[in-house]
């Protein structure tokens, strides 16, 4: 029989987890799944059950990843409702299992996972699509994953401006206190945006904040937020204009508003870009449609589990 599983919560996942084993392990990951090869990853679109009562919605990311032995799903509740509760909006439980007779070998503590990996995959679209040259980067947004976003953008890349706007000047406050380089913050969203190279959109909004009219030709903008089919984030305008690119082809049919309710095309996937079967088009303006996908929740548990394994074999 198996032994009970590994249990690993927030404060010895935040120690396992670092975005520089994280970040290359991502991008092979991004490029197995948009290679649709079966042994490489199997992950249907997240099944998403409405919680009406509570303004949330529950997800279920099952994927398996046969050559690399993963097979691991996430149950994420994300809610709409400000009802100035503590508790984080999104909130999330990962659990790995044993491929081969299905015992779960850990439960993890998901908001770690989502946060970082939420932010290296926009991280990774940034490498791939802004302009070399990019100075100026915007964040709408002032809370978890706007964190998350800072943190790990000035570390890969070395902006000469980070900007901030939120909808309330506490978040912002709080924002700034909590980062550990320079921010400026911005009183509007269009204040922020405008000049800027790269903007990161991670705000709860259901209609749209970042204008095209604002969008400076040749920007690249991280859409993170409006992951559901009548939430938006972004505009016809700039949806139109821009190259859209998506984690998921079919997540993003399925799940964007700014993406259905805009008509734009998917130009392209994120692993196309790395697989090379699609250009990375940095001259034009990018969006890049993040919804979040199984495969990045995996391949950052896997990451843990060798972590915390090699770890407790030491002690
Ligand atoms: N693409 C992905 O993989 C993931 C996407 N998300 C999404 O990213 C977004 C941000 O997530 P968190 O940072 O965890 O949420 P959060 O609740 O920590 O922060 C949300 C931010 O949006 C702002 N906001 C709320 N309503 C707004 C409005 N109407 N206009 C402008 N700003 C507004 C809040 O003031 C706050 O600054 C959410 O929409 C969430 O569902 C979250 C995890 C993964
Ligand atoms: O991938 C994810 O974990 C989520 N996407 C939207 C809300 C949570």
């Amino acid at each position: 029989m198996a032994g009970p599983p590994a249990v690993i919560w927030e404060h010895e996942l935040e120690g396992l987890l670092r975005y520089r084993e994280l970040l290359p392990r991502l991008e092979e990951a991004l490029g197995k799944f948009s290679s649709r090869d079966p042994a490489e990853v199997i992950q249907p679109v997240r099944m998403t059950v409405p919680l009406q009562k509570h303004h949330g919605f529950l997800g279920l990311m099952p994927t398996y990843m046969e050559k690399n032995r993963v097979l691991c799903t996430k149950f994420v509740c994300f809610y709409k409702r400000e009802d100035g509760s503590t508790l984080p909006s999104t909130q999330s439980t990962v659990v790995l299992l044993d491929p081969e007779y299905g015992n779960i070998k850990a439960v993890m503590n998901g908001e770690v996972i989502t946060r970082m990996r939420t932010a290296a995959a926009s991280a990774i679209s940034a490498k791939l699509l802004m302009c070399p040259e990019a100075e100026v980067l915007a964040i709408l947004g002032s809370g978890v994953q706007a964190l998350s976003h800072y943190e790990v953008f000035t570390e890969m890349f070395s902006f000469k401006e980070v900007r901030v706007w939120s909808r309330t000047g506490q978040g912002s406050e709080r924002f700034c206190r909590s980062v550990s380089g320079p921010v400026r913050v911005c009183v509007s969203a269009e204040e922020a945006v405008r000049g800027a190279d790269v903007i990161v959109t991670v705000t709860r909004c259901t209609e749209p904040v970042l204008f095209g009219q604002w969008v400076k030709p040749g920007a690249h903008v991280a859409a993170v937020g409006a992951c559901r089919p009548n939430w938006r984030e972004l505009d016809d305008v700039l949806m139109k204009e821009a190259v859209v690119y998506a984690d998921s082809r079919e997540g993003a049919m399925k799940e964007s508003g700014d993406v259905i309710l805009s008509g734009a095309e998917v130009f392209a996937e994120l692993g196309d870009v790395i697989n090379g079967t699609k250009p990375a088009l940095r001259e034009k303006t990018t969006v890049f449609k993040s919804l979040g996908m199984g495969v990045e929740d995996a391949v950052s548990a896997q990451l843990v589990f060798d972590q915390w394994e090699a770890k407790s074999c030491k002690s």
